[in-house]
Formats: C-alpha cells, structure tokens, sequence
C-alpha cells in the first residue's frame, strides 16, 4: 500500500475571467504517494482563497504518513482530529478536495475510473442543465435571447436568478421584475424546457413565499435556496405554504448529518451536494444513499472548475435518483476546460462519463503550472461574488 507523501495546494487564475467573479480562480489539491502516484482535487475558491490555500495545509497533516487507498479511515482521522470541521468551511473544503485526489488515486491504482469503484454506470451518459449563461443579463428580453442560444445549444433545462439586487426583501416592483424575466424565457424555451430558478438564498419566508406565488405558473421544476441557508424555520414555512414547488438546495451543506436534518425533516425535494465541501467523493456517495432512500432526487450543485465537473459526473452516472447535474462547463473560461484537456464536452444536454482510471481525465500539468499563482483577496464590490455577472441590476 502507498502512503500520503505529499499534499500542495495550488491556486490557478488567469486574465480570461468566468462568468461570475469567484468563477475567475481554481484552487486545486496536488496529492502525491510513496510510489510516485498523483491525483488532484478541487476546493471551492468564493470569497475565501486564502483561507482555504492555507487551511489545505494545515489539514495536510492529519493525512501526511496515512494510507492513500484509505479515503473514507483518513476522513474520519481528520473528522475527529478537527473539533469544528462541521463548523468550518475551510476545513470542510480541504478534506474535500484531498478525499477527491486520494479516489483520484485509488483507480489509478486499481486500474478503474471512480465510477466503476462505486459499483459501476445506471446510465451511459449524464445528463445536465446550463448555468452561468446569463452574464450581463437585465432585461426581460436579454435573459429570452441567450435562454434561446441555450436551447439551440441542446440543453434541456436552464437555471437562472431573475432577483437582480433583492436581498432579504422583495417589493412589488422586485416581484414584477423578476416575473418579467421568467415569463420572458418561458416564452423563449416553450414548455418541454425546464426552468429552475435560483434564489441563491437571499430571502426571508414572506418574499419567498411570495415569490413562489408570483412564479408558479411558470412551471419552474426547483425553487433552489429560497431562503438563507441556515433558515430553517424559515424553510418550514416555505414549505407548509408552498406544496406546490420542490424546493432544491445543498450546495453549502458541510457534512452528512447536516444533509439529513433538511432530508429528515422533508426539507429538500433535490438535494445539491457539492463534491468540493460536503465531503468529497467519501461523504458525498452517502448523501446520495440518504436521498435516495427518502425519495429525495439528486442534481449535484458544480460551478467551480473542470477537476470538480470531473467527480460529479463520476457520481453523477452511479445515482438511480439523479434529476440533473448542474453545468458550467459551456461557460467557464476556456483555461478551465484546458486543464483537462476538454475532454468532458457538453453534448446536446449530456455528457460522456471520464472512462480513463480515477478521475477519468487526464490533467494538463503543463497549463497548471503557467497559471499558479500567488492566493490573494478578492475585491468586494457591490455586487457580490455569488451572482452571474452583470445581474446585480434593476430594469424598471
Ligand atoms: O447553484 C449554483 O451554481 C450556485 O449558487 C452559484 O450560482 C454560486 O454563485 C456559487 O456556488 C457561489 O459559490
Ligand atoms: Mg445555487
């Protein structure tokens, strides 16, 4: 057996930026065994760089010296070693990303691509909806025009945030933008599109509830985040009063036990784990056993980058209750897609699942090393980080 010898963490940027700003920066994990093996993961960059470059270090040593081919032991090391790892986000993200390079590892190892290891395909190729496509969309009629590019594309579905700069509240003027926009791509896609509408957890009970009353009709298939994350009265409210739209949410979650207070408590309709913190490949096939045995789908949240989309399309072609896995991959940055080589093209709505051993991809070490860098803050401006660019705005 190998052991852990070394742990790096990597910050990637480049001038080409993505279609939000945290979308501009990848932090990634470089493991490397005994013997030689390498295998990379991916963290999750947003507001909190610098913290998580570091924080890899530090979880680095709970991992150093262990067995490679031992993912789900060496979390459970760190797990106990680390008194708030379900507290932190940092720390949730670098066990993350070094659980995914040690998977990483273990089908090279093994000759396998990681879908194999986790009991082999329920489909044969995966299915997934467009994010990331609206940049610098205000008005009703930008969001219909690049809602119809998506669709020529050959997506089946489209998520995107109609809120502009709402937050916490919504007013009259907010609720009759944001219809605007939905009406505006629903005319736009027809109705055999599905239409999910990201909140990005901006509001309080009333304005979501509200809003979903103003929505409704439009068929949206998720409400994703109405409220703010960690509202779960609020949530309850949501749901005691709208029964008549799945609410979608994961993307923060930090550990199974978090995953099933939303599942126990029927919560969640679609739960979006993100492979880059809630646990990596290790806690993430759990939350999907979870879901699955509570008639919960799936439709693993991945904005991130290319080593990310990777992992999710891994499990993403193992989850009988898979809705749909989420995409940018259209619209990173062309670097991103370099990084492994563009290997895993959209496809009319689908994507073919990474058959090469562990991760399933080969990695561009050449494009890596030309783009590390330094990590460093990012600028806070007023329209934050979380939002596709250019959206942060009013129309009326
Ligand atoms: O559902 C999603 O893809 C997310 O909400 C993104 O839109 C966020 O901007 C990102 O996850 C912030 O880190
Ligand atoms: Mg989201």
């Amino acid at each position: 057996m190998s052991k852990i010898s070394q742990i790096v963490p990597i910050v990637l940027a480049n001038p080409e930026k993505g279609s939000a700003t945290w979308a501009s920066v990848m932090i990634l994990v470089r493991v490397v065994t005994s013997d030689g093996m390498v295998g990379y993961g991916e963290a999750v960059p947003t507001l909190r760089v610098i913290n998580v470059y570091n924080t890899i270090k530090q979880v680095a040593k709970s991992y150093i010296g262990k067995e490679a081919e031992e993912p789900e032991k060496n979390y459970h090391e760190w797990y106990k070693q680390d008194f708030y790892l379900a507290r932190s986000f940092e720390s949730a993200t670098a066990t993350s990303a070094i659980d995914q390079a040690l998977w990483d590892i273990l089908g090279k190892e093994l000759g396998a691509p990681i879908y194999k290891l986790l009991g082999g395909k329920v489909r044969d190729k995966i299915p997934v909806y467009a994010n990331g496509w609206y940049q610098d969309a205000v008005y009703p009629e930008d969001f219909a025009e690049k809602a119809k590019r998506v669709v020529n594309m050959g997506y089946k579905a489209l998520k995107f945030d109609p809120f502009g700069p709402y937050y916490d509240w919504i007013d009259e003027k907010g609720l009759k933008e944001a219809e605007a926009r939905v009406r505006a791509v629903r005319e736009a896609v027809g109705d055999q599109v599905d239409i999910l509408i990201e909140h990005h957890g901006r509001f309080n009970a009333n304005s979501a509830i509200a809003i979903a009353k103003r929505l409704e009709k439009y068929n949206p298939v998720f409400m994703e985040e109405p409220v703010h994350h960690e509202d779960i009265e609020g949530l309850r409210k949501y749901k005691s009063v709208v029964t008549s739209l799945k609410v979608a949410l994961g993307e923060r979650l930090v550990s199974l036990k978090e995953a099933m207070v939303y599942i126990g408590e029927r919560l969640v309709d679609i739960i979006q784990p993100d492979l880059c913190n809630i646990g990596g490949i290790t806690v993430g096939r759990k939350v999907v056993n979870l879901a699955e045995a509570n008639d919960v789908e799936v439709a693993f949240h991945n904005a991130f980058g290319s080593i990310q989309n990777a992992y999710s399309l891994h499990l993403s072609a193992t989850v009988k209750n898979l809705y749909l896995l989420e995409s940018f991959y259209d619209w990173f940055p062309q670097w991103k897609r370099d990084i492994i080589y563009d290997e895993t093209k959209v496809d009319n709505g689908h994507v073919k699942i990474p058959e090469k051993p562990g991760i399933g991809v080969s990695i561009n070490e050449k494009a890596i090393e030309s783009m590390k860098v330094e990590p460093k803050e990012l600028d806070v401006v007023d329209e934050p980080v979380w939002v596709v660019k250019g959206t942060w705005k009013h129309f009326s």
